[in-house]
């Protein structure tokens, strides 16, 4: 069918209001760079909403317009994970650390050198994208079998609903609300009598569980990616590497990560956080450790329960507040 000349140019316009707009919101959402104003976005945002509005046909899932459905969902259908999606082991103490950096530098005559990032306390998710489409995400659930909230997941704007590279790949992370959001939500509950959430996590989990998009869009919730599958298409030798990987495909990853020689290192990384924590935008439960070389993960493998390439150092003072918690609640 010959498409009349400006049908032609409304379908160009449509294509490069798209691509604009989801690069303006990679900017804002995943560099918290923005380089345009909200005006000069809403502009946009308007005229891709009536353009589609005119050609229906012509809308695609990666839209920007695209971001909050309107059906409710019926409940949630389960994902068979394609990996398990572990928990990680815990150390309480500088002891522990040692030695768990000890059991992995006996099974290589190589130097270690370890990725050391914040635990956000949040929730695990994996995101399945195929042809650098985003296609699925999916809670860890129990490890096996997770549920599947890709209409929730939607709605976090610095989710890529299309990557920068046509790539198929799973890609792992933590949906979190941030400190902020938390507080405003709350304030809002306390002044309309609604109970206010305990903690971020448990707001970000609830959000993520709502049978309604807008009602989880309302949330505001954001995610670091950290980990992937790796397959033919995506592939890498490090943690490190991997980092660059999500960044390069435009996922938002947590700068606040460092590449650690020895013990030694990784201790002064994770006393330097413990000391900045309560200043993070974002809250955590702890740090992680992970052997930067994905080979060595590989060799060291997973217990039934964990990997035995990474390991969670829990913060004393979580403990010692939990503990104060307790006896404030009984008494
Ligand atoms: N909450 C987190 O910020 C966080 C969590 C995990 C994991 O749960 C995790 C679980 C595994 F089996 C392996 C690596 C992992 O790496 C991780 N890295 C992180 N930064």
């Amino acid at each position: 069918m010959v498409q009349s000349k400006d049908l032609e140019q409304s379908k160009e316009r449509l294509e490069q209001l798209k691509s604009e707009l989801n690069l303006h919101a990679y900017n804002y959402y995943v560099l918290d760079k923005p380089n345009i104003t909200d005006a000069e976005y809403d502009q946009m945002y308007n005229e891709l909403e009536n353009l589609e509005k005119a050609h229906p046909e012509w809308i695609t899932s990666d839209s920007p317009t695209q971001r909050i459905g309107d059906q409710l969902l019926e409940g949630f259908t389960k994902v068979e994970h394609a990996e398990a999606m572990y928990s990680l082991g815990n150390a309480f103490n500088e002891e522990e650390v040692g030695a768990f950096i000890q059991r992995v530098q006996n099974q290589t005559e190589q130097e270690v050198e370890f990725m050391v990032e914040c635990k956000i306390d949040g929730l695990a998710i994996a995101l399945t994208y195929e042809n650098g489409t985003f296609v699925r995400g999916a809670t860890r659930g129990d490890g096996t079998v997770g549920e599947d909230i890709t209409t929730n997941l939607r709605t976090i704007r610095s989710l890529p609903l299309k990557l920068k590279e046509p790539v198929s790949v799973e890609v792992r992370g933590e949906a979190y609300m941030p400190k902020d959001v938390f507080k405003q939500l709350n304030d809002e509950r306390e002044e309309t009598g609604e109970v206010p959430f305990a903690n971020p996590r448990n707001a970000a989990a609830g959000g993520l569980r709502q049978i309604d998009p807008k009602a989880v869009s309302k949330r505001r919730l954001n995610m670091f990616l950290y980990s992937a599958l790796y397959n033919d298409d995506f592939d890498v030798e490090s943690q490190a590497e991997l980092f660059e990987q999500l960044q390069f495909l435009g996922f938002r990853t947590n700068p606040l990560r460092k590449l650690c020689k020895n013990q030694t290192e990784v201790m002064d990384f994770i006393h330097q956080i413990e000391e900045e924590r309560h200043d993070l935008p974002y809250e955590i439960d702890g740090i992680v450790i992970k052997v930067n070389d994905v080979a060595l993960q590989q060799q060291l493998g997973y217990t039934v329960k964990a990997p035995r390439w990474a390991i969670a150092y829990k913060f004393k003072a979580d403990i010692a507040e939990t503990k104060l918690n307790e006896v404030e609640w009984t008494v």
